[in-house]
Protein backbone atom coordinates (compact mmCIF):
# COMPACT_ATOMS: atom_id res chain seq x y z
CA UNK A 1 0.00 0.00 0.00
CA UNK A 2 1.66 3.53 -1.00
CA UNK A 3 0.71 6.37 1.25
CA UNK A 4 -1.56 8.46 -0.49
CA UNK A 5 -0.66 12.01 1.25
CA UNK A 6 -0.40 14.35 -0.98
CA UNK A 7 -3.84 13.37 -2.77
CA UNK A 8 -4.88 14.13 1.30
CA UNK A 9 -3.45 17.21 0.87
CA UNK A 10 -5.20 18.22 -2.23
CA UNK A 11 -8.67 16.94 -1.63
CA UNK A 12 -8.82 18.69 1.70
CA UNK A 13 -7.10 21.91 1.10
CA UNK A 14 -8.31 23.62 4.57
CA UNK A 15 -7.01 21.07 6.44
CA UNK A 16 -8.99 19.50 9.65
CA UNK A 17 -10.91 22.23 11.73
CA UNK A 18 -9.12 23.77 14.14
CA UNK A 19 -11.23 22.80 17.27
CA UNK A 20 -11.08 18.95 16.22
CA UNK A 21 -6.87 19.11 15.94
CA UNK A 22 -5.02 17.79 18.71
CA UNK A 23 -3.50 20.31 21.23
CA UNK A 24 -5.14 22.77 20.10
CA UNK A 25 -7.79 24.56 21.80
CA UNK A 26 -8.91 26.69 24.95
CA UNK A 27 -11.85 28.30 22.86
CA UNK A 28 -14.38 26.71 25.34
CA UNK A 29 -12.57 26.78 28.77
CA UNK A 30 -15.38 28.15 31.40
CA UNK A 31 -13.40 30.65 32.75
CA UNK A 32 -13.72 32.61 29.70
CA UNK A 33 -15.21 36.08 30.31
CA UNK A 34 -18.16 36.71 28.54
CA UNK A 35 -16.24 39.12 26.05
CA UNK A 36 -13.86 36.44 25.16
CA UNK A 37 -16.64 33.99 24.61
CA UNK A 38 -18.17 36.48 21.88
CA UNK A 39 -14.51 37.32 20.94
CA UNK A 40 -13.43 33.78 19.77
CA UNK A 41 -17.29 33.31 18.62
CA UNK A 42 -17.85 30.61 21.62
CA UNK A 43 -20.34 32.72 23.41
CA UNK A 44 -23.60 30.01 23.90
CA UNK A 45 -21.72 27.26 23.17
CA UNK A 46 -20.95 26.90 27.08
CA UNK A 47 -22.66 27.05 30.65
CA UNK A 48 -23.32 31.03 31.17
CA UNK A 49 -21.21 30.87 34.38
CA UNK A 50 -17.68 32.31 34.02
CA UNK A 51 -16.25 29.90 36.39
CA UNK A 52 -12.61 30.66 38.56
CA UNK A 53 -10.06 28.28 38.44
CA UNK A 54 -10.82 26.98 42.06
CA UNK A 55 -13.90 26.37 40.84
CA UNK A 56 -13.41 24.14 37.62
CA UNK A 57 -10.24 22.23 40.07
CA UNK A 58 -12.82 21.34 42.31
CA UNK A 59 -15.26 19.69 39.90
CA UNK A 60 -12.23 18.08 37.53
CA UNK A 61 -10.94 16.28 41.18
CA UNK A 62 -14.17 15.42 41.88
CA UNK A 63 -14.69 13.15 39.07
CA UNK A 64 -10.95 12.36 38.90
CA UNK A 65 -11.58 10.99 42.52
CA UNK A 66 -14.83 9.55 41.36
CA UNK A 67 -12.96 7.22 38.65
CA UNK A 68 -12.48 3.50 39.83
CA UNK A 69 -9.01 2.82 38.44
CA UNK A 70 -6.06 4.68 37.23
CA UNK A 71 -6.64 3.78 33.71
CA UNK A 72 -10.44 5.36 34.15
CA UNK A 73 -8.56 8.31 35.55
CA UNK A 74 -5.86 8.33 32.92
CA UNK A 75 -8.76 8.52 30.22
CA UNK A 76 -10.66 10.86 32.04
CA UNK A 77 -7.48 13.23 31.79
CA UNK A 78 -7.10 12.66 28.07
CA UNK A 79 -10.33 13.58 27.56
CA UNK A 80 -10.32 16.76 29.73
CA UNK A 81 -6.26 17.51 27.61
CA UNK A 82 -8.63 17.19 24.63
CA UNK A 83 -11.05 19.31 25.37
CA UNK A 84 -9.80 22.05 27.61
CA UNK A 85 -5.87 21.79 26.98
CA UNK A 86 -5.39 24.95 29.79
CA UNK A 87 -7.70 23.57 32.08
CA UNK A 88 -5.64 20.12 32.22
CA UNK A 89 -2.10 22.19 32.71
CA UNK A 90 -3.62 24.36 35.06
CA UNK A 91 -4.70 21.32 37.34
CA UNK A 92 -1.40 19.34 36.18
CA UNK A 93 0.25 22.34 37.37
CA UNK A 94 -1.34 22.53 40.62
CA UNK A 95 -1.76 18.99 41.54
CA UNK A 96 1.73 17.78 39.98
CA UNK A 97 2.82 14.80 42.30
CA UNK A 98 -0.59 13.72 42.49
CA UNK A 99 -1.12 13.87 38.44
CA UNK A 100 2.19 12.80 37.42
CA UNK A 101 1.69 9.19 38.23
CA UNK A 102 -1.55 8.67 36.34
CA UNK A 103 -0.48 10.63 32.52
CA UNK A 104 3.19 8.98 32.80
CA UNK A 105 4.58 5.89 35.03
CA UNK A 106 2.97 3.84 36.48
CA UNK A 107 -0.21 4.33 34.59
CA UNK A 108 0.86 5.24 31.05
CA UNK A 109 2.69 1.43 30.81
CA UNK A 110 -0.82 -0.13 31.28
CA UNK A 111 -2.47 2.95 28.76
CA UNK A 112 0.07 1.59 26.12
CA UNK A 113 -0.72 -1.87 26.61
CA UNK A 114 -4.81 -1.18 25.95
CA UNK A 115 -4.22 1.37 23.29
CA UNK A 116 -5.91 -0.44 20.54
CA UNK A 117 -8.71 -0.99 22.90
CA UNK A 118 -9.16 2.40 24.00
CA UNK A 119 -8.58 4.89 21.57
CA UNK A 120 -10.97 7.87 20.88
CA UNK A 121 -9.24 10.51 19.53
CA UNK A 122 -6.23 11.48 17.74
CA UNK A 123 -3.04 12.93 20.07
CA UNK A 124 -0.04 12.69 17.88
CA UNK A 125 1.02 11.95 13.95
CA UNK A 126 1.46 8.02 12.93
CA UNK A 127 4.05 7.62 10.17
CA UNK A 128 4.07 3.98 8.23
CA UNK A 129 6.87 2.21 6.83
CA UNK A 130 4.61 2.34 3.99
CA UNK A 131 4.93 6.30 4.01
CA UNK A 132 8.48 5.71 2.86
CA UNK A 133 9.52 8.35 0.46
CA UNK A 134 6.39 10.32 1.18
CA UNK A 135 7.61 11.58 4.98
CA UNK A 136 7.76 15.16 3.65
CA UNK A 137 4.45 15.53 2.39
CA UNK A 138 2.16 13.66 5.46
CA UNK A 139 4.32 15.75 7.81
CA UNK A 140 2.53 18.68 6.05
CA UNK A 141 -0.72 17.38 7.74
CA UNK A 142 0.18 18.49 10.92
CA UNK A 143 -1.41 21.93 11.33
CA UNK A 144 0.80 23.70 13.78
CA UNK A 145 4.31 24.90 14.22
CA UNK A 146 6.59 22.55 16.22
CA UNK A 147 9.08 23.03 19.03
CA UNK A 148 9.73 19.83 19.41
CA UNK A 149 8.76 15.84 19.00
CA UNK A 150 9.06 12.91 20.89
CA UNK A 151 9.33 9.98 18.53
CA UNK A 152 8.95 6.22 19.45
CA UNK A 153 8.80 2.59 17.23
CA UNK A 154 7.65 1.48 20.45
CA UNK A 155 9.85 -1.49 20.17
CA UNK A 156 10.54 -1.09 24.04
CA UNK A 157 8.00 0.28 26.07
CA UNK A 158 9.03 0.97 29.19
CA UNK A 159 10.29 -2.49 30.46
CA UNK A 160 6.87 -4.00 28.88
CA UNK A 161 8.48 -4.84 25.60
CA UNK A 162 7.93 -4.49 21.97
CA UNK A 163 3.75 -2.56 22.00
CA UNK A 164 4.28 -1.61 18.79
CA UNK A 165 1.81 1.20 17.85
CA UNK A 166 0.19 1.25 21.59
CA UNK A 167 3.47 2.72 22.09
CA UNK A 168 2.57 6.06 21.20
CA UNK A 169 1.19 6.77 25.04
CA UNK A 170 5.08 7.24 25.65
CA UNK A 171 5.58 10.31 23.42
CA UNK A 172 2.02 11.70 24.18
CA UNK A 173 3.01 11.20 28.39
CA UNK A 174 6.55 12.69 27.94
CA UNK A 175 5.31 15.77 25.73
CA UNK A 176 2.91 16.21 28.67
CA UNK A 177 5.42 17.01 30.78
CA UNK A 178 7.65 18.94 28.44
CA UNK A 179 4.53 21.34 28.67
CA UNK A 180 3.84 21.33 32.22
CA UNK A 181 7.57 21.27 33.79
CA UNK A 182 9.21 23.28 31.40
CA UNK A 183 6.86 25.66 29.87
CA UNK A 184 6.62 24.48 26.63
CA UNK A 185 3.40 25.73 24.49
CA UNK A 186 0.94 22.25 24.02
CA UNK A 187 0.81 23.07 20.73
CA UNK A 188 4.08 23.42 19.63
CA UNK A 189 4.73 19.43 20.53
CA UNK A 190 4.62 16.82 18.08
CA UNK A 191 4.02 13.21 19.83
CA UNK A 192 5.23 10.56 17.07
CA UNK A 193 4.96 7.28 16.71
CA UNK A 194 6.50 5.33 13.93
CA UNK A 195 4.29 2.11 12.58
CA UNK A 196 7.47 0.03 11.52
CA UNK A 197 6.06 -3.29 12.07
CA UNK A 198 6.08 -5.66 15.48
CA UNK A 199 7.70 -8.10 17.03
CA UNK A 200 4.81 -8.84 19.08
CA UNK A 201 2.60 -11.69 17.82
CA UNK A 202 -0.27 -10.77 20.28
CA UNK A 203 -0.69 -7.69 18.98
CA UNK A 204 -0.33 -8.78 15.41
CA UNK A 205 -3.12 -11.43 15.84
CA UNK A 206 -5.63 -8.67 17.74
CA UNK A 207 -8.38 -7.41 16.10
CA UNK A 208 -8.45 -3.88 17.49
CA UNK A 209 -4.41 -3.79 17.03
CA UNK A 210 -4.45 -0.28 14.87
CA UNK A 211 -1.08 -0.39 13.54
CA UNK A 212 0.40 -2.68 10.59
CA UNK A 213 0.16 -6.02 10.95
CA UNK A 214 3.85 -6.93 9.68
CA UNK A 215 7.17 -8.15 11.40
CA UNK A 216 9.29 -5.06 12.46
CA UNK A 217 11.39 -3.76 9.72
CA UNK A 218 15.26 -4.54 9.27
CA UNK A 219 17.97 -2.33 10.84
CA UNK A 220 18.71 -1.22 7.62
CA UNK A 221 15.47 -0.35 6.52
CA UNK A 222 14.76 1.65 9.66
CA UNK A 223 18.17 3.42 9.37
CA UNK A 224 16.80 4.93 5.79
CA UNK A 225 13.52 5.77 7.04
CA UNK A 226 15.18 7.68 10.20
CA UNK A 227 16.66 9.14 7.47
CA UNK A 228 14.14 10.63 5.43
CA UNK A 229 12.36 11.98 8.97
CA UNK A 230 14.90 13.48 10.08
CA UNK A 231 15.39 15.29 6.92
CA UNK A 232 11.54 15.82 7.08
CA UNK A 233 11.18 17.00 10.30
CA UNK A 234 14.22 19.18 10.18
CA UNK A 235 12.84 20.78 6.45
CA UNK A 236 9.39 21.49 7.92
CA UNK A 237 10.31 22.78 11.05
CA UNK A 238 13.89 24.15 10.85
CA UNK A 239 15.19 24.36 14.68
CA UNK A 240 13.20 21.25 15.68
CA UNK A 241 14.02 19.35 18.82
CA UNK A 242 13.80 15.97 18.16
CA UNK A 243 13.57 13.37 21.47
CA UNK A 244 14.70 9.83 20.33
CA UNK A 245 12.37 7.52 23.30
CA UNK A 246 12.34 3.71 23.83
CA UNK A 247 13.54 2.47 20.66
CA UNK A 248 14.82 -1.08 21.46
CA UNK A 249 18.14 -0.37 20.32
CA UNK A 250 19.03 3.27 20.00
CA UNK A 251 22.43 3.42 20.14
CA UNK A 252 23.09 3.90 16.14
CA UNK A 253 20.56 6.18 15.37
CA UNK A 254 22.53 8.37 18.12
CA UNK A 255 25.47 7.66 16.89
CA UNK A 256 24.31 9.28 13.45
CA UNK A 257 22.50 11.76 13.96
CA UNK A 258 23.92 13.80 17.16
CA UNK A 259 25.83 15.66 16.02
CA UNK A 260 23.65 16.82 12.77
CA UNK A 261 20.58 16.97 14.50
CA UNK A 262 19.30 18.92 17.34
CA UNK A 263 18.45 15.38 18.61
CA UNK A 264 18.91 13.62 22.12
CA UNK A 265 17.99 9.80 23.23
CA UNK A 266 16.71 10.16 26.10
CA UNK A 267 17.30 6.04 27.72
CA UNK A 268 20.64 6.97 27.24
CA UNK A 269 21.12 10.17 27.81
CA UNK A 270 18.45 11.91 29.93
CA UNK A 271 19.09 8.68 32.09
CA UNK A 272 22.78 9.14 32.47
CA UNK A 273 22.09 12.73 33.40
CA UNK A 274 18.87 11.93 36.54
CA UNK A 275 20.66 9.04 37.86
CA UNK A 276 24.20 10.87 37.56
CA UNK A 277 22.59 13.96 39.56
CA UNK A 278 20.96 11.61 42.26
CA UNK A 279 24.58 9.72 42.35
CA UNK A 280 26.43 12.95 42.89
CA UNK A 281 23.83 14.14 46.35
CA UNK A 282 24.10 9.76 47.00
CA UNK A 283 27.93 9.90 47.35
CA UNK A 284 28.29 12.91 49.34
CA UNK A 285 25.65 11.85 51.72
CA UNK A 286 27.45 8.28 51.48
CA UNK A 287 30.85 9.97 52.85
CA UNK A 288 32.41 7.53 49.80
CA UNK A 289 34.83 8.80 47.52
CA UNK A 290 34.39 7.41 43.81
CA UNK A 291 37.52 5.73 43.29
CA UNK A 292 36.02 3.28 46.38
CA UNK A 293 32.91 2.49 44.40
CA UNK A 294 32.41 -1.05 42.61
CA UNK A 295 28.51 -0.18 40.73
CA UNK A 296 26.81 -3.64 39.23
CA UNK A 297 23.93 -3.19 37.22
CA UNK A 298 21.87 -5.31 36.04
CA UNK A 299 20.76 -4.35 32.56
CA UNK A 300 23.39 -3.38 30.13
CA UNK A 301 20.91 -1.92 27.58
CA UNK A 302 20.52 1.34 26.33
CA UNK A 303 19.31 2.94 30.22
CA UNK A 304 22.22 0.55 31.83
CA UNK A 305 24.96 1.87 29.75
CA UNK A 306 23.71 5.23 29.53
CA UNK A 307 23.96 5.70 33.02
CA UNK A 308 27.55 3.55 33.30
CA UNK A 309 29.24 6.03 30.61
CA UNK A 310 27.63 8.97 32.53
CA UNK A 311 29.06 8.11 35.69
CA UNK A 312 32.57 6.95 34.38
CA UNK A 313 32.51 10.69 32.95
CA UNK A 314 32.08 11.46 36.69
CA UNK A 315 34.48 9.20 38.13
CA UNK A 316 36.97 10.94 35.44
CA UNK A 317 36.29 14.54 36.73
CA UNK A 318 36.84 13.27 40.57
CA UNK A 319 40.74 12.45 39.29
CA UNK A 320 40.56 8.70 38.60
CA UNK A 321 41.97 7.93 34.95
CA UNK A 322 39.06 6.80 32.26
CA UNK A 323 40.33 2.91 33.24
CA UNK A 324 40.13 3.34 36.56
CA UNK A 325 36.72 4.67 36.22
CA UNK A 326 35.80 1.87 33.75
CA UNK A 327 36.73 -0.93 36.32
CA UNK A 328 33.93 0.12 38.59
CA UNK A 329 31.25 -1.31 36.99
CA UNK A 330 29.99 -4.89 36.67
CA UNK A 331 27.59 -4.99 34.03
CA UNK A 332 25.24 -8.21 34.26
CA UNK A 333 22.77 -9.04 31.34
CA UNK A 334 20.02 -11.91 30.51
CA UNK A 335 23.01 -14.32 30.10
CA UNK A 336 25.17 -12.78 33.49
CA UNK A 337 28.39 -10.93 34.53
CA UNK A 338 29.17 -9.32 30.84
CA UNK A 339 32.98 -10.76 30.23
CA UNK A 340 35.32 -11.44 27.66
CA UNK A 341 35.57 -14.80 27.47
CA UNK A 342 31.57 -15.66 27.85
CA UNK A 343 31.69 -17.21 24.63
CA UNK A 344 29.05 -15.34 23.10
CA UNK A 345 29.32 -12.17 20.84
CA UNK A 346 28.87 -9.01 22.42
CA UNK A 347 26.37 -6.09 21.40
CA UNK A 348 28.74 -3.42 20.39
CA UNK A 349 27.63 -0.83 23.22
CA UNK A 350 28.46 -3.42 26.31
CA UNK A 351 32.15 -4.01 25.29
CA UNK A 352 33.45 -0.63 26.73
CA UNK A 353 32.17 -2.32 30.21
CA UNK A 354 33.00 -6.17 29.60
CA UNK A 355 35.62 -7.60 32.53
CA UNK A 356 38.57 -8.87 31.04
CA UNK A 357 39.76 -9.89 35.13
CA UNK A 358 37.20 -12.83 35.94
CA UNK A 359 40.20 -15.65 35.86
CA UNK A 360 37.90 -17.56 33.38
CA UNK A 361 35.04 -17.71 35.81
CA UNK A 362 31.86 -17.05 34.62
CA UNK A 363 28.65 -15.09 36.46
CA UNK A 364 25.08 -15.80 35.71
CA UNK A 365 22.91 -14.97 38.73
CA UNK A 366 23.32 -12.16 40.41
CA UNK A 367 23.51 -13.26 44.08
CA UNK A 368 26.96 -14.54 42.48
CA UNK A 369 27.74 -11.65 40.91
CA UNK A 370 27.31 -9.45 44.40
CA UNK A 371 28.84 -12.08 45.88
CA UNK A 372 31.91 -12.10 43.49
CA UNK A 373 32.00 -7.81 43.76
CA UNK A 374 30.65 -7.10 46.93
CA UNK A 375 29.10 -3.82 45.64
CA UNK A 376 28.26 -0.57 47.10
CA UNK A 377 25.65 0.14 44.29
CA UNK A 378 23.52 -1.28 43.15
CA UNK A 379 21.29 -0.47 39.99
CA UNK A 380 18.86 -1.82 38.55
CA UNK A 381 17.63 -1.29 34.51
CA UNK A 382 16.76 -4.68 33.42
CA UNK A 383 13.24 -4.54 33.63
CA UNK A 384 12.81 -7.67 35.83
CA UNK A 385 10.28 -7.26 38.76
CA UNK A 386 11.83 -8.17 41.73
CA UNK A 387 14.99 -8.85 40.81
CA UNK A 388 16.52 -7.23 44.12
CA UNK A 389 15.71 -9.89 46.76
CA UNK A 390 15.69 -9.70 49.98
CA UNK A 391 18.97 -11.99 50.38
CA UNK A 392 20.27 -9.75 47.85
CA UNK A 393 19.21 -6.67 49.73
CA UNK A 394 20.69 -7.69 53.02
CA UNK A 395 23.62 -8.39 51.70
CA UNK A 396 24.09 -4.74 50.60
CA UNK A 397 22.91 -3.90 54.14
CA UNK A 398 26.01 -6.24 55.35
CA UNK A 399 28.55 -5.02 52.87
CA UNK A 400 27.67 -1.26 53.33
CA UNK A 401 26.84 1.61 56.00
CA UNK A 402 24.89 3.37 53.22
CA UNK A 403 24.35 0.95 49.90
CA UNK A 404 23.19 2.64 47.07
CA UNK A 405 20.54 0.72 45.58
CA UNK A 406 18.34 2.41 42.81
CA UNK A 407 15.95 -0.37 41.24
CA UNK A 408 14.81 2.19 38.01
CA UNK A 409 12.92 -0.06 36.06
CA UNK A 410 9.49 1.02 34.97
CA UNK A 411 6.77 1.00 35.14
CA UNK A 412 6.07 -0.15 38.99
CA UNK A 413 5.50 -3.80 38.46
CA UNK A 414 9.07 -3.77 36.66
CA UNK A 415 10.96 -1.95 39.53
CA UNK A 416 13.54 -4.17 40.41
CA UNK A 417 12.36 -3.80 44.18
CA UNK A 418 9.75 -2.06 46.19
CA UNK A 419 11.01 0.67 48.53
CA UNK A 420 9.25 -0.82 51.13
CA UNK A 421 11.23 -3.75 50.53
CA UNK A 422 14.20 -1.71 50.65
CA UNK A 423 13.86 -0.26 53.52
CA UNK A 424 12.72 -3.18 55.43
CA UNK A 425 16.03 -5.52 53.89
CA UNK A 426 18.75 -3.01 54.30
CA UNK A 427 17.46 -2.21 57.88
CA UNK A 428 17.25 1.58 56.55
CA UNK A 429 20.78 1.60 55.74
CA UNK A 430 20.30 2.19 51.73
CA UNK A 431 20.16 5.37 50.21
CA UNK A 432 17.42 4.39 47.79
CA UNK A 433 15.56 5.94 44.30
CA UNK A 434 13.66 3.90 41.89
CA UNK A 435 12.42 4.51 38.34
CA UNK A 436 8.44 4.88 39.01
CA UNK A 437 6.83 6.40 42.17
CA UNK A 438 6.58 4.75 45.60
CA UNK A 439 4.74 6.25 48.40
CA UNK A 440 6.72 7.23 51.65
CA UNK A 441 6.95 5.16 54.22
CA UNK A 442 6.84 4.70 58.24
CA UNK A 443 10.17 3.51 59.70
CA UNK A 444 11.26 3.37 63.27
CA UNK A 445 9.40 6.64 64.18
CA UNK A 446 10.85 8.40 60.69
CA UNK A 447 8.90 9.09 57.71
CA UNK A 448 11.15 7.94 54.84
CA UNK A 449 11.20 9.50 51.22
CA UNK A 450 11.61 7.85 48.21
CA UNK A 451 13.84 9.52 45.42
CA UNK A 452 12.61 9.02 42.25
CA UNK A 453 15.18 8.23 39.42
CA UNK A 454 13.04 9.34 36.76
CA UNK A 455 14.41 11.16 33.19
CA UNK A 456 12.04 13.34 33.55
CA UNK A 457 13.84 15.50 36.01
CA UNK A 458 15.87 16.58 33.15
CA UNK A 459 14.56 16.19 29.60
CA UNK A 460 12.49 19.28 30.05
CA UNK A 461 15.10 21.19 30.89
CA UNK A 462 17.35 19.80 28.24
CA UNK A 463 14.71 19.97 25.35
CA UNK A 464 13.74 23.84 26.35
CA UNK A 465 17.32 24.98 26.50
CA UNK A 466 18.09 23.45 23.09
CA UNK A 467 15.28 25.60 21.90
CA UNK A 468 16.24 28.66 23.97
CA UNK A 469 19.09 28.88 22.82
CA UNK A 470 18.52 27.86 19.65
CA UNK A 471 21.37 25.02 19.80
CA UNK A 472 22.88 23.14 16.50
CA UNK A 473 23.23 20.38 18.56
CA UNK A 474 22.67 18.67 21.95
CA UNK A 475 26.26 17.73 23.05
CA UNK A 476 27.39 15.72 25.87
CA UNK A 477 28.44 18.41 27.74
CA UNK A 478 24.92 20.08 27.54
CA UNK A 479 23.70 16.69 28.77
CA UNK A 480 26.71 16.00 31.67
CA UNK A 481 25.73 20.02 32.25
CA UNK A 482 21.71 18.61 33.28
CA UNK A 483 22.57 16.65 35.81
CA UNK A 484 25.34 19.06 37.70
CA UNK A 485 22.39 21.60 37.54
CA UNK A 486 19.80 18.81 38.84
CA UNK A 487 22.07 17.99 41.45
CA UNK A 488 22.25 21.43 42.41
CA UNK A 489 18.34 22.14 42.81
CA UNK A 490 17.74 20.80 46.12
CA UNK A 491 16.48 23.53 48.73
CA UNK A 492 17.96 23.55 51.93
CA UNK A 493 15.66 21.50 53.59
CA UNK A 494 15.47 18.67 50.95
CA UNK A 495 19.29 18.49 51.65
CA UNK A 496 18.30 18.48 55.42
CA UNK A 497 16.48 15.41 54.89
CA UNK A 498 18.99 13.51 52.71
CA UNK A 499 16.82 13.68 49.63
CA UNK A 500 18.46 12.61 46.59
CA UNK A 501 16.32 14.54 43.96
CA UNK A 502 14.04 17.54 44.53
CA UNK A 503 10.30 17.10 45.82
CA UNK A 504 8.45 16.75 42.51
CA UNK A 505 5.94 19.21 43.34
CA UNK A 506 8.92 22.03 42.68
CA UNK A 507 9.66 20.39 39.34
CA UNK A 508 8.82 23.50 37.45
CA UNK A 509 11.61 25.61 39.36
CA UNK A 510 13.69 22.64 39.08
CA UNK A 511 13.30 22.64 35.25
CA UNK A 512 14.54 26.24 35.26
CA UNK A 513 17.99 25.48 37.02
CA UNK A 514 18.45 22.55 34.41
CA UNK A 515 17.35 24.84 31.34
CA UNK A 516 19.72 27.24 32.57
CA UNK A 517 22.65 24.61 33.15
CA UNK A 518 22.32 23.52 29.69
CA UNK A 519 21.89 27.44 27.51
CA UNK A 520 25.67 27.80 29.99
CA UNK A 521 26.80 24.86 28.32
CA UNK A 522 25.84 25.31 24.75
CA UNK A 523 27.18 28.83 25.14
CA UNK A 524 30.81 27.57 26.21
CA UNK A 525 30.87 24.83 23.16
CA UNK A 526 29.48 27.57 20.33
CA UNK A 527 26.38 25.87 19.68
CA UNK A 528 24.43 28.24 20.56
CA UNK A 529 22.48 30.75 18.21
CA UNK A 530 20.61 33.02 20.27
CA UNK A 531 23.47 35.49 20.41
CA UNK A 532 21.76 37.59 22.68
CA UNK A 533 21.16 35.20 25.95
CA UNK A 534 25.49 35.63 25.88
CA UNK A 535 24.63 38.99 27.06
CA UNK A 536 22.73 38.15 30.13
CA UNK A 537 23.83 37.74 33.62
CA UNK A 538 22.77 34.50 35.51
CA UNK A 539 19.17 36.69 37.09
CA UNK A 540 18.38 37.86 33.91
CA UNK A 541 19.12 34.68 31.83
CA UNK A 542 16.32 32.69 34.49
CA UNK A 543 13.92 35.55 34.20
CA UNK A 544 14.20 35.26 30.29
CA UNK A 545 13.85 31.17 30.68
CA UNK A 546 10.30 32.15 33.04
CA UNK A 547 9.43 35.03 30.49
CA UNK A 548 9.41 32.14 27.54
CA UNK A 549 7.53 29.50 29.46
CA UNK A 550 4.08 28.91 29.09
CA UNK A 551 1.81 29.77 32.09
CA UNK A 552 -2.03 27.89 31.42
CA UNK A 553 -2.89 30.41 34.23
CA UNK A 554 -1.82 33.31 31.77
CA UNK A 555 -4.03 31.63 28.84
CA UNK A 556 -7.21 33.62 29.90
CA UNK A 557 -5.62 37.00 29.87
CA UNK A 558 -4.10 36.55 26.58
CA UNK A 559 -7.18 35.81 25.47
CA UNK A 560 -7.78 39.25 27.04
CA UNK A 561 -5.49 40.84 25.68
CA UNK A 562 -6.01 39.90 22.29
CA UNK A 563 -9.33 41.42 22.25
CA UNK A 564 -8.28 44.39 24.37
CA UNK A 565 -5.56 45.47 21.63
CA UNK A 566 -8.69 45.64 19.20
CA UNK A 567 -11.12 47.69 21.36
CA UNK A 568 -7.49 49.96 22.12
CA UNK A 569 -8.22 48.98 25.93
CA UNK A 570 -4.74 48.80 27.99
CA UNK A 571 -3.30 45.36 28.00
CA UNK A 572 -3.31 42.86 31.20
CA UNK A 573 -0.25 41.36 30.12
N1 LIG B 1 14.25 5.47 35.56
C1 LIG B 1 14.36 5.95 34.35
O1 LIG B 1 14.38 7.17 34.15
C2 LIG B 1 14.47 5.02 33.20
C3 LIG B 1 14.20 3.70 33.33
N2 LIG B 1 14.33 2.87 32.25
C4 LIG B 1 13.93 1.49 32.44
O2 LIG B 1 15.05 0.66 32.33
C5 LIG B 1 14.65 -0.60 31.83
C6 LIG B 1 15.61 -1.00 30.73
O3 LIG B 1 15.55 -0.10 29.66
P1 LIG B 1 16.58 -0.23 28.44
O4 LIG B 1 17.96 -0.31 28.95
O5 LIG B 1 16.29 0.83 27.47
O6 LIG B 1 16.14 -1.64 27.86
P2 LIG B 1 17.03 -2.64 27.03
O7 LIG B 1 16.09 -3.61 26.45
O8 LIG B 1 17.95 -1.89 26.15
O9 LIG B 1 17.94 -3.37 28.16
C7 LIG B 1 17.45 -4.29 29.09
C8 LIG B 1 18.64 -4.99 29.69
O10 LIG B 1 18.18 -5.85 30.72
C9 LIG B 1 18.78 -7.14 30.53
N3 LIG B 1 17.95 -8.20 31.05
C10 LIG B 1 16.80 -8.70 30.57
N4 LIG B 1 16.40 -9.74 31.31
C11 LIG B 1 17.33 -9.92 32.27
C12 LIG B 1 17.51 -10.85 33.32
N5 LIG B 1 16.62 -11.81 33.54
N6 LIG B 1 18.60 -10.75 34.10
C13 LIG B 1 19.49 -9.78 33.88
N7 LIG B 1 19.39 -8.86 32.90
C14 LIG B 1 18.32 -8.94 32.10
C15 LIG B 1 18.92 -7.24 29.02
O11 LIG B 1 19.86 -8.28 28.73
P3 LIG B 1 20.29 -8.64 27.23
O12 LIG B 1 21.16 -7.49 26.81
O13 LIG B 1 21.04 -9.91 27.40
O14 LIG B 1 19.04 -8.74 26.43
C16 LIG B 1 19.40 -5.85 28.68
O15 LIG B 1 20.76 -5.73 28.88
C17 LIG B 1 13.20 -0.44 31.40
O16 LIG B 1 12.37 -1.03 32.37
C18 LIG B 1 12.98 1.02 31.37
O17 LIG B 1 11.66 1.36 31.71
C19 LIG B 1 14.76 3.31 31.04
C20 LIG B 1 15.05 4.63 30.86
C21 LIG B 1 14.86 5.60 31.91
C1 LIG C 1 11.45 6.68 32.00
C2 LIG C 1 11.79 6.11 30.72
O1 LIG C 1 12.20 6.81 29.81
C3 LIG C 1 11.66 4.70 30.52
O2 LIG C 1 11.33 3.97 31.46
O3 LIG C 1 11.91 4.26 29.39
MG1 LIG D 1 12.13 5.83 27.95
Amino acid sequence: MGAPSANIQQAHPSGPSRHFVPNSSGDFDTSNTLEARKYLRTYGLTPPTVESFETQAERCLAILHSKQTPIDKYQYLTHLRASNVHLFYRLLADYVKELTPLIYTPTVGEACQKWSHIYTQPEGMYLSYADKGHLHSVIQNWPHNVEITVVTDGSRILGLGDLGINGMGIPVGKLALYTACAGIRPDCTLPLMLDLGTSNQALIEDPLYMGSRRPKVSAEEEAEFLDELMAALTERWPGIVIQYEDFKNPFPSLQRYQSTYTMFNDDIQGTGAVILAGFINAVKQSGTLAKDQRAVFLGAGSAGVGVAKQLVEFFIREGLTEDQARRCFWLVDSKGLVTNDRGDKLAEHKVYFSRDDNEGKQYESLDEVVEYVKPTILMGLSTIGGAFTPKILSRMAELNDRPVVFPLSNPSSQSECTFEDAIKYTKGKCLFASGSPFPKLEYEGRTLEPGQGNNMYVFPGIGLGAILSKAVNVTQGMIYASAEALSTSLTKEEVAQNWLYPDVSRIREVSVVVTAGVIRQAQKEGVDRELHLRNLNDEELDAYIRSRMYDPFKERDRVDDELAQITGQVSKL
